[in-house]
């Protein structure tokens, strides 16, 4: 699949998704679901917490990207799930795309369930609908991405996300991005390491804007990321918030590649 569109057309793929799943389930329905839902398990605080002990860990479950291609055909999500919560996950990131990533909501139930870790739905949330849906599914956060959609409409889903008691992680691939990113509220600042016209990663892109994010918000790097020696080189730059997906899903044994990269960052 070409990079050079890919964000747009995963978009379009969302605007029709959106309004089918508008039909199936209207906005009210959907609503009460979330309000419904199992209560958050605190997503932020998880990531503070590890972060402070030396690097938090966002553990990815995907079956397949734009980028990779299939991944891992036969995954048993929740056994991943609990294998990454043994081997000292922080947090999860669940795949809920269909088209492009192979995943679905009942992935993100079923990791949810094999564990008491907190779950960031990892989508193209560009609308209230879907952030209702998000909580409704048993989400702990969510990703704005800010490449997806205009600043004004990043702060109204960012208000309702937080109404509904989830965290959100904001994501931008540049400076430019960055700058829209900070004008959100959340501490959880992701700087995406994949340049979506190339598919290529650069985990320079995260040093380099490191020195914009103040004080206070949390930098999540996130893509790219599968040696210990690149955790390292992270970690020596500042940054204690890591989110690894294909590395870990694409190993024999995904919680035990997580416990081979981050032992040498972490205490105890
Ligand atoms: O990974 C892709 O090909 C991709 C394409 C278009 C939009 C998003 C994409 N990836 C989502 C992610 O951000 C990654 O799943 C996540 O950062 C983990 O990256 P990695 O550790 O490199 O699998």
């Amino acid at each position: 699949m070409s990079a050079s569109d890919i964000l747009q057309r995963i978009l379009a793929t969302k605007r029709t998704e959106i309004a089918a799943g508008q039909r199936e389930r209207p906005l009210a329905q959907v609503e009460r679901e979330a309000r419904e839902a199992p209560p958050t398990r605190g997503f932020e605080q998880a990531i503070r917490r590890d972060a402070a002990l030396g690097a938090a860990v966002i553990a990815e479950i995907k079956r397949a990207s734009p980028s990779a291609g299939t991944i891992r055909a036969d995954l048993d999500v929740a056994a991943v799930a609990a294998s990454y919560e043994r081997n000292g996950a922080t947090c999860l990131s669940v795949l809920t795309d269909r088209e492009y990533f192979g995943g679905s909501p009942a992935d993100l139930r079923a990791a949810r369930d094999a564990c008491r870790l907190p779950v960031l739905r990892k989508d193209f949330v560009v609308d209230p609908w879907q952030v209702y849906e998000s909580r409704a599914m048993g989400a702990d956060c969510i990703l704005l991405i800010v490449g997806a959609a205009p600043a004004h409409t990043l702060l109204e889903l960012e208000h309702l996300a937080k109404s509904l008691g989830m965290d959100v992680l904001v994501e931008s691939h540049d400076g430019a991005e960055l700058e829209v990113a900070l004008q959100l509220q959340t501490a959880l600042v992701g700087i995406n390491n994949r340049d979506l016209r190339t598919f290529t990663t650069r985990l320079e892109t995260t040093v380099e804007l490191l020195p914009a994010i103040p004080t206070g918000r949390i930098v999540v790097t996130e893509s790219g990321i599968g040696t210990p020696d690149q955790v390292l080189g992270l970690k020596a730059q500042g940054v204690s918030a890591y989110l690894v997906g294909s590395a870990f899903m694409s190993a024999p044994d995904p919680g035990a590649e997580l416990s081979k990269l981050f032992s040498g960052v972490r205490k105890g």
